[in-house]
């Protein structure tokens, strides 16, 4: 990259530009401009965007647009696209957009076509999903499989389930269907409780089958399995794994015949499309897995192909860059109403965070200016009895994305009231629009407030919002939002000139944990850490 960012000729006209828009109030873009709301609104992939209640004017979006064009979006994004090995740090192809190629499509990584591979192994899910969702896959004692627990963490999880939970509606609901993440032994202990070993299939799920707490709930899994069924060949019929690490997998024991593998151009926190997917193909069926490969592409192609200024990812990802960069705003909330996205913002936070939580440029400069905001989030209307609070009359700016479908999935009518839904999206929209337009003073003193409680009944409002509206919750629509979410991730790292694709941030702790936890073992250690955590460890060992 050339110029560092904040030096760049189009960073500096924004800068001036936000000076001059810093106060101006969303009451009066509107009031400005009847048309506003319909204006600033996109659509692609089944989504429709509303932008428009966002402290941005025409010129503010297109000083947006040219900072990513300045930026060489398309370039980049093309790069990505086509496998090149963008992943610098790791010498790696970013080809998660491969996992939702159609088939025949030609994608390249070091002059091999690899969506062939993906179909294969999709084909190889089908076949063991149809087998498993219609009893004929039999475990040890000969009795059909009813449970099914997916083992893994990160994005070995979080993606599995919050796509399991999204779309539980089209679930075969005779597979009980749970995820074990945590090396707290209470995860497994409490997941497992209930389950009959005779009909229980364990998915050992990572990357790289290396991870601590995978490999410990696996063999405790194993142990869990074998202390009902005995006999160690129990564990072909049982426990099948996702990883790109056939040899790790054959040495747990688990037959690599049984493995379905991905490629190290998929990066954890974006595999959820791969066979990582493949507790969530057993719950919905390999129908219901393509269709949200098909939402996931449909995304893609919008993103591909779009005009930088009605693409829906390139928009949001600019509008987080406006308020991260120029307002300081430091979070993101993301607040679904719908109670089947309940995992979405958890999910969104390894994508987000992970991703673009560096502090250093692709060539290894520290940045002079922030980089990922925190993502947290709730599904609505919980929140609103919550935290929301803060959003409305708190000191800090909340960007907000507020996630709402047209059609519910569980029509529920109130006798002599309106139904469960227009509840909901009732509070979407009043949602937004208080949070835009708030309450003035003068406003509120016309209600016959007194004055002296008037200042905590005003909201400046000025809070900005998108709405995502799709029609219904779908495998389809899934794909396309998690897709919209992964290029928006996507665009702000080019912006911001960070490797979305590495997570060297996290290895730091896990080496320590591997160095103490011996040191926790029966002897007495030497201890050589710091005063604190000698004492903690001192402690702990004194009173376990
Ligand atoms: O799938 P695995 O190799 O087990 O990795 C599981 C997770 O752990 C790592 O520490 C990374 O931070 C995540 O990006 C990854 O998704």
């Amino acid at each position: 990259m050339s110029a560092p960012l904040t030096e760049t000729a189009a960073w500096q006209a924004l800068q001036a530009h936000f000076e001059s828009v810093r106060h101006v109030h969303l009451r009066d873009l509107f009031a400005a401009d009847p048309q506003r709301g319909e204006r600033l609104s996109a659509e692609g992939a089944g989504l429709y965007l509303d932008y428009s209640k966002h402290r941005v004017t025409d010129e503010t979006l297109e000083l947006l647009l040219d900072l990513a064009r300045s930026r060489q979006l398309e370039a980049r994004r093309d790069a990505m696209l086509s496998g090149e090995k963008i992943n610098a740090t790791e010498g790696r192809a970013v080809l998660h957009t491969a996992l939702r190629a159609p088939r025949g499509q030609e994608i390249l990584v070091d002059g091999r076509n690899v969506v062939p591979e993906v179909h294969e192994v999709l084909d190889r899910m089908a076949a063991f999903a149809e087998q498993i969702r219609e009893g004929q896959w039999l475990g040890q004692t000969g009795r059909p499989i009813r449970a099914v627990v997916n083992i893994g963490i990160g994005g070995s999880d979080l993606g599995p389930v919050m796509a399991y939970e999204a779309l539980k509606h089209y679930a075969q609901r005779d597979l009980t269907m749970r995820f074990v993440s945590n090396v707290d032994g209470t995860d497994l202990v409490e997941k497992t409780r209930d389950l009959n070993p005779e009909e229980t299939l364990f998915i050992v799920s990572s990357k790289t089958f290396t991870t601590q707490e995978t490999m410990a709930n696996a063999q405790s899994a194993r142990a869990w399995l074998l202390a009902a069924l005995g006999d160690d060949a129990a564990v072909a019929r049982h426990f099948v794994a996702v990883s790109t690490n056939a040899e790790a997998v054959q040495k747990f024991g688990i037959d690599t015949a049984n493995m379905f593998g991905f490629w190290d151009w998929v990066g954890g926190r974006y595999s959820m499309d791969s066979a990582i997917g493949l507790s969530l193909m057993l719950a919905i069926g390999p129908e219901g897995f393509r269709e949200l490969l098909a939402g996931f592409h449909a995304m893609d192609e919008h993103f591909a192909s779009a005009p930088l200024k009605a693409n829906l990812p390139v928009l949001m990802a600019l509008l987080g860059v406006w308020y991260n960069n120029f307002f300081d705003a430091q979070t993101l909330a993301v607040l679904p109403y719908d109670q089947y996205l309940a995992y979405f913002p958890a999910y969104l936070q390894q994508l987000d965070m992970e991703s673009n939580g560096k502090h250093v440029t692709l060539d290894g400069h520290e940045v002079a200016y922030q980089t990922g905001p925190v993502v947290w989030g709730q599904p609505g209307t919980n929140g609103q009895h919550a935290f929301y609070q803060l959003i409305h009359q708190g000191t800090k700016l909340i960007p907000c994305d507020f996630i709402a479908f047209a059609q519910t999935l569980n029509s529920l009518p109130l006798p002599g009231g309106a139904p469960h839904h227009d509840l909901l999206m009732a509070n979407v929209f009043a949602q937004t629009e208080a949070l835009a337009f708030g309450k003035t003073l003068p406003e509120v003193l016309a209600e016959g407030v007194a004055p002296e409680l008037a200042p905590h009944r005003v909201f400046e409002g000025n809070r900005p919002t998108s709405t995502v509206l799709a029609d219904r919750l779908t495998p389809h629509t899934l794909g396309a939002l998690i897709a919209l979410y992964e290029h928006k991730v996507f665009v702000q790292g080019v912006i911001w000139d960070v490797n979305s694709f590495d997570q060297w941030g996290v290895e730091l702790g896990k080496v320590l944990a591997g160095r103490i936890v011996k040191e926790l073992g029966a002897d007495e250690p030497e201890l050589g850490h710091d005063s604190s955590t000698n004492a903690l460890i001192r402690r702990y060992r004194a009173r376990r």
